[in-house]
Formats: structure tokens, sequence, C-alpha cells
């Protein structure tokens, strides 16, 4: 019977004894093995190729060759490694039985055989060799596996130097296995000598006490590179009771390298390579723990650097980048190896300071450290001015933990901005309670708008010519319940801080333009509105946009609406802002420029930009008619605008005197709570309706009349000095006082002063020195006795007095002298010349004669004897 089972284990005869052959197929088939036969060791091979016997049966003998040969052939295949061989031999020597083991084979069978056993034979040795191929596979895999996780192992036998070593550990010690003993001694012969110790320890626990231990330590490779591994090991008995240890031995270097990367991007800031929020947390934790213990103080310091944005906007994110890199550099220069520099992000910088004994010593830092921002930023090609501001905030008095002082901190920090930047503030309770409260104001400010709180009031602009209104800035109120009415400057900042700006400029807008829609349609003449409009309304909306629409929905015309944006608008990306406002202009709208002179606006910036109104702000308004600084940037600010073809609105005008300022050097319009606070829209329709106006000496006149001042502390000289010049028609004001003599320069036009030299609250020449910085086209006339001449010379030299007048006095002469001065005064007026550039107009207007006096020779020269 032959078995054509394909699935049967395939047994291969290779025997030239035909009947020993027909046997065995005799034997097998029946047992379900297909047995295929051969005479001679060659076709033996060729068989065994073709058809991958499972088990072979070879006659030792053969005409054609011998089995041993043939069996040590078929070994040599990789295909013949494992597959039992059992040799057929008739001679049942222990010399053959040596040879065919010799040659590789599995076992023996001599002839004459007992067919019988011959398959439980077969069968048996089948078995053995599955479980020896099972074993190959598994001891293959389990290398390749250990290669794969770099995982070595060892053995050892309590009580025996040597054992055994993994080929794996081998290749992690890069030691040779052919010439290195697999000894413990050896292994520790790679581990650094610091961690020797403790693996000796652990080893001598494992061996004496059973106890399993798991380290990572390094491990020096024989190419003398460094390499962390993690050890594992325990002990066990074998089944001669004996104790076996055993270990494991994993390369993690890779795996500690990219923790170590993984750790370090998670602490580390990636454009500076300064410690994080998350780092800085934790020193700051570790720190305060400290200065518990030692009884010391940390300080923790904010940093914002002032005008970054304008960095990036103007000069690119690559300079704002190296910028941020070159003031870490700084920073971390500046301070001791034990502080800490952290960036948070942005331009926020963190310096956290240790082991400081005062808030003195944390203050003397933060001086130091806004010194480290004197010398500018050389980057690419730019030289760049930098300030930044400082928050302190110090432990234990400003907060317990890393999270409170950082809030205490940006508390201060916000302090040092309002302070106006480029200074350091330390925390206060009082600054805690204020950023309290503004977080408060936030929230609510979230609901005014949906909650209808909020309201617009209207302040009149007046035409400083005619005296009328000549239009209206809107102004937004925000009536809190149970609170009452917040100004504007206390919450359109955190409106701009937290974005909300843009759906409350988009409200005020709309109900502007509105208001102004109605009062026309009420019948009164069409004025225009003016709207403030915040820089992130620039940075964030398509303004144009968004006030064309709503002109088309409100019905307003362009020209009715002026939209006033502040100098920080203009201090965004040049070229986007002209863009914008040549948009606007091209829609017709007014554009003015809101509190100038508080920026850093250049005269030359403006040129190219369409401004068509310069609001002067109103700090520059309050001193005006007494300080000489205030009255000079105010004219130079006026004569700008006018060289610019521009006109100017002066802000927060509260006095006559400041009117009569600023009529004096011809600015276009006021505002201020003289003519009005600001008003509810109803109140604005009363006043248009009731034509309210401005009196008419407080307007903008031509020259109408000579206006004369005479100051004496001797009344009746005052008297004889209005007596002697009543005839010429002049305007004669009067008064025995100095400081109310200024008060009248302030309220009047005055084109000619006279002062007595000797008066008890103020000399003459320290009030015509006043007057000279305070009004440079006033002429200024001295009256003195003979005796006083030689002591004024000086005075009359530097040119506070542009005459000289003694007492007692010929009429006709003082009549001609007065007569010709008021003739300057007049010269000069006419022909006041626009200002550049913020000169002081002193020079262009004031006529600079020698002195000329009157009655007596010349005073002398300084110097002359
Ligand atoms: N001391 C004094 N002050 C005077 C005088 N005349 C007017 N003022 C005040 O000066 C401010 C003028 O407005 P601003 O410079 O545009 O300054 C405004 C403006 O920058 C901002 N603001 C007001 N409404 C809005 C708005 O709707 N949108 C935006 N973005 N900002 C607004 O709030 C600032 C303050 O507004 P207000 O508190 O209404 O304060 C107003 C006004 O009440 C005066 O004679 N003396």
């Amino acid at each position: 019977m032959i078995n054509r089972n394909s699935d049967a284990p395939v047994v291969l005869i290779v025997d030239d004894d035909a009947m020993t052959r027909l046997l065995v197929v005799e034997t097998l088939e029946p047992e379900g093995f297909r047995v295929e036969e051969t005479e001679g060791p060659q076709e033996g091979i060729d068989a065994f190729l073709r058809h991958r016997p499972a088990l072979v049966l070879l006659d030792v003998e053969m005409p054609g060759g011998d089995g041993f040969e043939c069996c040590r052939r078929l070994r040599a295949l990789p295909e013949g490694r494992l597959v039992p061989i059992v040799m057929l031999t008739g001679n049942d020597d222990d010399e053959s039985i040596a040879r065919a083991f010799d040659a590789g084979a599995t076992d023996f069978v001599s002839k004459p055989m007992r067919w019988k056993l011959l398959g439980y034979r077969i069968r048996y040795l089948l078995r053995g060799a599955a479980t020896l191929e099972k074993l190959a596979t598994a001891q293959s895999s389990l290398t390749y596996a250990q290669t794969l996780a770099h995982l070595g192992n060892w053995e050892y036998q309590a009580g025996r130097p040597d054992g055994y070593w993994s080929p794996e550990l081998y290749r992690i010690l890069g030691l040779d296995p052919e010439c290195t003993p697999a000894t413990f001694d050896r292994l520790l012969q790679s581990v650094p000598a610091d961690e020797q110790p403790l693996l000796i320890q652990s080893f001598t626990s494992l061996r004496t006490e059973g106890t399993a231990f798991s380290l990572e330590h390094r491990l020096i490779h024989a190419d003398g590179t460094e390499h962390h591994v993690l050890h594992q090991a325990e002990s066990d008995r074998d089944p001669s009771r004996a104790i076996v240890l055993r270990g494991i031995v994993q390369d993690i270097t890779e795996r500690k390298m990219q923790q170590g990367r993984i750790e370090y991007l998670a602490n580390h800031d990636a454009l500076t390579g300064l410690p994080n929020r998350n780092l800085l947390s934790d020193r700051m934790e570790q720190a305060m723990l400290q200065a518990r213990r030692t009884r010391q103080l940390v300080a923790v310091m904010l940093l914002d650097l002032d005008r970054f944005k304008y960095v990036n906007d103007n000069f690119g994110h690559s300079v704002g980048d190296s910028l941020l890199q070159a003031v870490s550099v700084r920073l971390k220069a500046a301070l001791r190896d034990g502080d800490t520099v952290a960036r948070l992000g942005g331009d926020e910088f963190v310096v956290m300071l240790v082991n400081l004994r005062a808030s003195a010593d944390a203050e003397k830092i933060a001086r130091h450290i806004l010194g480290t921002f004197v010398a500018p930023f050389a980057l690419e090609g730019h030289d760049l001015h930098m300030t930044t501001s400082v928050g302190v905030s110090v432990y234990p008095a400003d907060g317990a933990d890393a999270e409170s002082l950082l809030k205490t901190a940006d508390a201060a920090l916000y302090c040092a901005k309002e302070r106006g930047r480029n200074c350091y503030s330390f925390y206060t309770r009082e600054l805690g309670t204020r950023v309290e409260e503004q977080a408060e104001l936030e929230n609510a400010l979230h609901q005014a708008l949906a909650n209808n709180e909020l309201e617009l009031h209207y302040q009149p602009k007046v035409d400083l010519k005619t005296g009328q209104i000549s239009g209206v800035e809107a102004l937004i109120r925000w009536r809190r319940p149970g609170i009452g009415v917040i100004p504007p400057d206390r919450f359109i900042p955190i409106a701009e801080e937290t974005g909300l700006i843009l759906p409350i400029g988009e409200w005020v807008l709309r109900a502007a333009c509105a208001q102004a829609v109605a009062w026309h349609r009420e019948g009164h003449p069409p004025i225009p509105v003016a709207v403030n409009l915040s820089a992130r309304q620039f940075r964030q909306q398509n303004v144009a946009d968004m006030v064309r629409a709503t002109l088309e929905e409100t019905g307003l015309a362009p020209a009715r609406l002026e939209l006033e944006l502040t100098e920080s608008v203009l201090m965004q990306d040049r070229n986007t802002i002209a863009h914008t406002l040549r948009e606007l202009k091209a829609l017709g709208v007014m554009l003015s420029l809101d509190d100038f002179g508080t920026g850093y606006s250049s005269l030359s910036y403006l040129k190219d930009l369409p401004i068509d109104v310069v609001k002067i702000d109103k700090s520059f308004l309050s001193d005006v008619t007494t300080s000489a600084e205030g009255a000079s940037l105010t004219r130079s600010i006026i004569a700008m605008a006018e060289s610019l073809h521009m006109a100017t609105v002066a802000e927060g005008v509260e006095t006559e005197g400041q009117l009569s300022f600023l009529n004096r050097h011809r600015c276009h319009a006021m505002q201020g709570y003289y003519f009005s606070h600001p008003v509810t829209g109803p109140e604005i329709a009363e006043m248009l309706s009731a034509g309210t106006e401005l009196p008419e000496h407080c307007r903008r006149r031509e020259l109408l009349h000579r206006t004369l001042l005479l100051v004496d502390d001797d009344r009746s000289i005052l008297q004889m000095l209005g007596r002697s010049l009543n005839r010429d028609g002049y305007e004669i004001l009067c008064t025995t006082n100095p400081d109310e003599a200024l008060d009248l320069l302030a309220r009047h036009r005055v084109g000619v002063i006279v002062s007595d030299f000797r008066m008890p609250s103020l000399s003459g020449i320290d009030l015509l020195q006043k007057v000279k910085a305070l009004y440079p086209d006033i002429v200024r006339i001295l009256l003195s006795g003979y005796t006083e001449v030689q002591s004024i010379t000086d005075t009359i030299n530097e040119g506070s007095v542009q005459k000289f007048l003694t007492k007692p006095w010929d009429v006709a002469l003082l009549r001609q002298h007065i007569a010709e001065a008021f003739q300057r005064f007049e010269r000069g007026y006419a022909t006041v010349p626009p200002l550049h550039d913020g000169k002081d107009a002193d020079a262009a207007c004031v006529d600079v004669h020698p002195p000329r006096i009157t009655h007596i020779e010349e005073p002398r020269r300084r110097g002359q004897a």
C-alpha cells in the first residue's frame, strides 16, 4: 500500500538492499508515513533536497559510497542541520556506532531489525526533532529580541567566579567573547569607579540574602564611550538546589538622551534657552523652601520690554527674536550664579533672586537691570534703544507660592508701566487691592454692553473765531447699576487689553453717528461728531470697512464724522497705518490726532499722513499761562500744525487765560470745561437750540485795539501814567500787583507792558523776564529812577527789557515811546512766522534792537567801566 497523503511525514530510505527498502515501506506506510526510496548516497542527497524528508534512514555500506560520508554531507546542508538521521548498520560494533554519531547521526539501528518497533522509534525521534527545532527557533528569536532591545543577560552560580554572558551583553560592553572571561570582576571593571560600590553592595545582597536589585548606572564601553544601563537581577535555585544568580543589563543610553531632550524642552524656552515657566516654578518653590529655612528673602522680578511690539512690527520678527536673545544674554550676565533668569513667553522675562537679606538688595539689582538696557542693542544693522519695566515682589511678604508671587509681581509691573515705563515698582498691598478691583471691573465689563450699561456723552468743540459750536466729541460712560458712572480712563484700558474694545468701539461709532443724524433731523445745523478709535481697533479690525458700513447703516454724511486717533495708532506698522488712513480719507471722513505731543510722532512722519486736525493735549494747556515750557510747547504745536495745513483744537481749556493764550497764538478751536463739560445728547440739542456760544471777548480777534498794561505798586504813579496816555486811545489795564499782572496778561491781548522796577513782591525785572518767556511778542518797558539804572544794566543786555523809561517822565516823549512800542508789537504780530520742528518762537518774534533808554544815556555794556 502506497501512502500518498501529502501531509504524511516523509521518511527517506537510502539503502542498496531492495529487500530492506521494501520492508521499510511495508512497515511504515501503514503507520501513516510516506516513504521515498533511493539506492546510493548521491541519489540519497538529491532525493533529500527534492523531498525534504522529516527523517532519513541511511545504510552504512553501499556500493556507491560510504553512509557515514553521506550523513556528514547531509548535515552540512542548511536544510539538514536538524533532521534526524538514523544509520542502518549490520555491524553492531562500538566503532561503527561511534563513527555514526561522529558523522552527525541521530541514532542507529542494527540489522536485522525488529520491524515492528521501527515505527515507534521513528515517531519518538520525530517528536524530539520537533522539540529541538522549536527550541532553536525560540533561541534565535530571543537573541534577535535581545539585540533589538539592547538587552544582555548574565548568569552565575553561587560560589563560582565564572559565569555566562549573552552575546548582547558582550556587545553592550564592547568586549570580545573569545578572550573575555564572563566574571563579575570583569563586569565591574566596566562600571565607573563612583558607581562600583553600589553595584558591589547590590550584588552581595543578592548572593547572600537573595535580595533582587534594579539599578540604573553607567558603563564604560571598550571604545571609551559612556553608556547608561538598566541592571536588574534576582536569585533562584536550579534543579540541583544550587543558588543561581541571573541578571539582565539593558543599554538605555538612547532613551536617556531622549528623556533628557524631552525634559529640556519641557523646561526651557526654545528661543533663548532660558528656563520656562515650568522650571521657574520648580526653582521658585525650592528657593522659597530654602528661604524659609534660612529666614532669607526671595525676590521675583517680572520684566516687560517697553515697545517691543514696535520693534517687531517695524523691523520684523527676526530682529525681534534676536533682541529677545540679546536681552537674555544681558540679563544672565547681570546676575549671580544662583539667581535665575526665565522667559515666560513674548517679551516677558522673570528674574528670581535668592538669598536676599533685605528688599533693598533687590532694589539695587532692579536698578542694575535697568542699567543693562542703556547701551543700544546692535542687531542686524540697527541700533535699537530699548527699555524695560520691572515689577518686583518679595517672598514671604508678597506671596507664599510661585503663582501668587508672579501675580503680585505682575501687579507691580502694571504700576511701573503706569508710571511711564523704564522704571521698577515694588508690590504693595494697595496695589493688590487695585488689581483685584481691576479684575472685578473686567468681569463686569464683559456684561456691560449686553446689559445696555454703556452710554455716550458729548463735549462741544467751539470755533474760536465765531464762538459757535463747531462739533462734538463722543465720550463713553459706563453706568454700573448700584455703583454709578465709571469714567472711560478706568475701563477703556481694560477693554483694550481684553479685546472688548472691538465690540465697544463698534457700538460707540454706531451710536454717535445715529445721534448726529438725529440732531440734524430735529432741525439743528449739521455738526460733525468725533469718535475715538483705539490702537487695537486698527490692529485687529478692518476699520475702513467698519466705518463705511456704519455710515451706510446710520445715513450720516461722511464729512460729518471725525475719527480721533491717538499717537499709539501711528506707532503701528507705518505702511499699513498709512494705507488705512488713506482708505478712511477716501471715504470722506475727517481724521484728527488726539493727545498730540504726548507720544513719539515726529513731524516728518506726520506730514506723510492725511491728518486734518491736531488736538493739543490738555496736559500742555494746564500750565500754559504760568510756565514758559508749557507755553512754548503749545505755541510750537500750533505753529507746526499750521505749517502742515492742519487745524488745531485745544483740549481741556478751563480758564479765560488759557483761551486768551490760544487766541493770541491763533488756535482754531477749543474744547473744555470753560465752555462745557461733556453732556448728554439732549443737552447738546438744547445748547444748539439756544445758540450757546463763547462770549465775544473770548473769541479770536484780529488786532482791534491796543492794550497797554501798567504795573506799579504806587497807585499814584499808575494814575499819572494813565492820565499821560489816555488821549492815545489805548485800552489801559493797571495793577499794583505783579501776580495779578500775569493774570491780566493771560486774559487780555496786551501789546505793551510798562512795569515799575522796585515792587515789594516781585521786581519789575523778574516780572518782565517771565513775560518774555510766556509772551515773547509783548514789548516790555521798565520804569525806574535814575539811580537804579546801573544795577539793571545786565538785565537790559540779556534782553528781558526792550525799553527803559525813567521817572519823572516827559509826557510827550513817553507817548512817543509807547506808540513806537505798539508799532513794534504790531509789526511782530503781523509777521509771526510759523514755527518748524519744535523751535521756539522767541527768536522769530522778539525784536532784538539794542535797548533804548529814554531821558538818560545808554546804559553801559557788560564789562565797561
Ligand atoms: N481736566 C479736564 N478734562 C477735560 C476738560 N474737557 C474735557 N475733558 C476730558 O478730557 C477727555 C478728552 O477726551 P480724550 O482726550 O479723547 O480722552 C478720552 C479718550 O482717550 C478715552 N475715551 C473716551 N471715550 C472713548 C471711546 O468711545 N472710545 C475710546 N477708544 N476711547 C474713549 O477716554 C479718555 C478720557 O475721557 P473722559 O474721561 O471723557 O475725558 C475727556 C473729557 O471729559 C477740561 O476742561 N479739563
